[in-house]
């Protein structure tokens, strides 16, 4: 059990760098806040369940991530949401668009580079005998 936790620990420090990598890119700034539903008005009659960068963050810091596909689960989410709510073809959406995909594969890229599968096989075993 103590193997586990250890296991874990080493996820949680392993994920924050790569979401911190992430938040710090310029192109990605409208990923790391949720989106504001000041500017925004209708984006929550519209997007069920939206994610952004600093809340995938505080889900870290709250232990809701047992392995990387987990958290790569909310990666694909936030772009998912990206694609929804600006579909047209107008300049604006396609941008937005354009830095969801790029975000999302920079994270693959990332995670995929940066960690040992051995590891993230161990994590997902532990995932899913809890
Ligand atoms: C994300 C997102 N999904 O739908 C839309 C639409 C966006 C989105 C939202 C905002 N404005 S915001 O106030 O909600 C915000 C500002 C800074 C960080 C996070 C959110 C700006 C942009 C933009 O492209 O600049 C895009």
């Amino acid at each position: 059990f103590r193997e586990e936790e250890n296991t874990l620990r080493e996820l949680r420090i392993f994920l924050r760098q790569i979401c911190a990598k992430l938040a710090r890119n310029k192109q990605f700034y409208m990923f790391s806040k949720p989106v504001d539903v000041e500017e925004v008005p209708d984006y929550l009659s519209v997007i069920k369940e939206p994610m952004d960068l600093e809340t995938m963050m505080t889900k870290i810091d709250h232990h809701k991530y047992t392995c990387a596909q987990d958290f790569l689960n909310d990666i694909d989410l936030m772009c998912a949401n990206a694609l929804e709510y600006n579909p047209d073809r107008n300049p604006a959406d396609k941008q937005i668009r354009h830095r969801a995909c790029y975000l999302q594969d920079t994270a693959y890229a990332l995670i995929k580079a940066e960690m040992d599968s051995d590891f993230e096989d161990n994590c997902r075993k532990i995932r899913d005998d809890r």
